[in-house]
């Protein structure tokens, strides 16, 4: 399924949560929402749910408005957890898929499965109040596409989970999208946004910032990040033509330079025709593009 939004905007009285939105995330795709706390993702996602209307503009799917859309089809992580607390895990499970429409028979295969990659085999006949936090969202989180969505919204998906549970969440993501499910998430950690989406779209206080691909906003940037070791000082880095900045971190010299194609020529400077142990020049990291357009910190 695409889904398209144009000129989406959400007013609270006079406060316009969300202003002039415009995306489209194609079949297959997974979508990062961005930024900082009340910049309208959760409105967003509401907005596409249809658990609000918006003020004015359109969302559609496949071009038909998501009035008429079989809500089985979608499956959602809301911001605010929760579970049966008195329900075992399994039996969740059962229920959020029997309520989805799907058949036992095969609810239990999938059922199976998941519990397996999200290893919660050890938890699958605990109560969810006995469970950890971490364990309770990963409960939540297969609940969210038990019944096999076509499009599968997650509103920070990663909080709260630690480094392991993480990667079992970026593959589980990663395979659903092999399969074939559009994923749309939001993160305040860029680089699960960095590792997994193919489009994102930047909001700030509700405006777009950026919405395209990744690698298209990397290259507004271009290649402008140094990182090299050397002997050269500070004071003389600093000095080379195209060189916008340095700055020390740990053995390392990180340089800002105006463009990529003055590396060429600080490279002859501080290899001076040896052997150069680390000379990388890179495109920014999303997190500091994100810190560039936004400002501030992220959290
Ligand atoms: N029902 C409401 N009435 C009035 N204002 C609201 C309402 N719901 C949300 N807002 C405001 O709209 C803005 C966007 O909120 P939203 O929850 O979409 O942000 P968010 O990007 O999801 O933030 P976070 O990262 O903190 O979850 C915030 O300023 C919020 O206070």
């Amino acid at each position: 399924m695409t889904l398209t939004l144009e000129h989406v905007v959400k007013k609270y009285k006079d406060f316009t949560a969300v202003n002039g939105l415009n995306f489209t995330i194609g079949r297959g795709e997974i979508f990062g929402l961005i930024g900082q706390n009340g910049a309208g993702k959760t409105t967003t996602f509401r907005m596409i749910l249809d658990l609000q209307d918006q003020t004015s503009g359109t969302i559609t799917w496949d071009g038909t408005p998501i009035k008429k859309i079989n809500r089985d089809y979608l499956g959602y992580l809301p911001e605010e957890r929760g579970i049966f607390p008195q329900m075992k895990v399994e039996e969740q499970l059962l229920f959020f898929g029997e309520l989805r429409g799907m058949k036992r028979d095969e609810l239990k295969k999938e059922i199976d499965f998941w519990i397996a990659r999200f290893d919660l085999e050890e938890k699958r006949h605990e109560k969810a109040e006995t469970l950890s936090k971490g364990n309770q969202q990963k409960v939540q989180l297969i609940a969210s596409f038990i019944h096999k969505p076509q499009f599968l919204i997650l509103d920070e998906p990663f909080s709260g989970l630690d480094p392991v549970n993480r990667d079992l969440l970026k593959n589980a993501i990663l395979l659903l999208k092999d399969k074939g499910v559009t994923i749309l998430f939001s993160s305040h950690q860029m680089d699960n946004v960095e590792e997994l989406c193919d489009h994102l779209c930047l909001l700030k206080r509700g405006v777009s910032l950026f919405s395209g691909s990744l690698l298209d906003l990397k290259k507004q940037y271009g290649k402008t990040k140094l990182t090299l070791r050397t002997n050269v000082p500070l004071n003389e880095l600093e000095k080379l033509a195209g060189v916008k900045g340095v700055k020390v971190d740990r053995d390392e010299y990180v340089l800002t330079l105006v463009d990529e194609t003055f590396a060429e020529s600080i490279f002859e400077v501080v290899s001076n025709g040896q052997y150069i142990e680390k000379f990388s020049l890179d495109y920014l990291s999303l997190d500091e593009i994100f810190k560039d357009k936004v400002g501030g910190n992220v959290e």
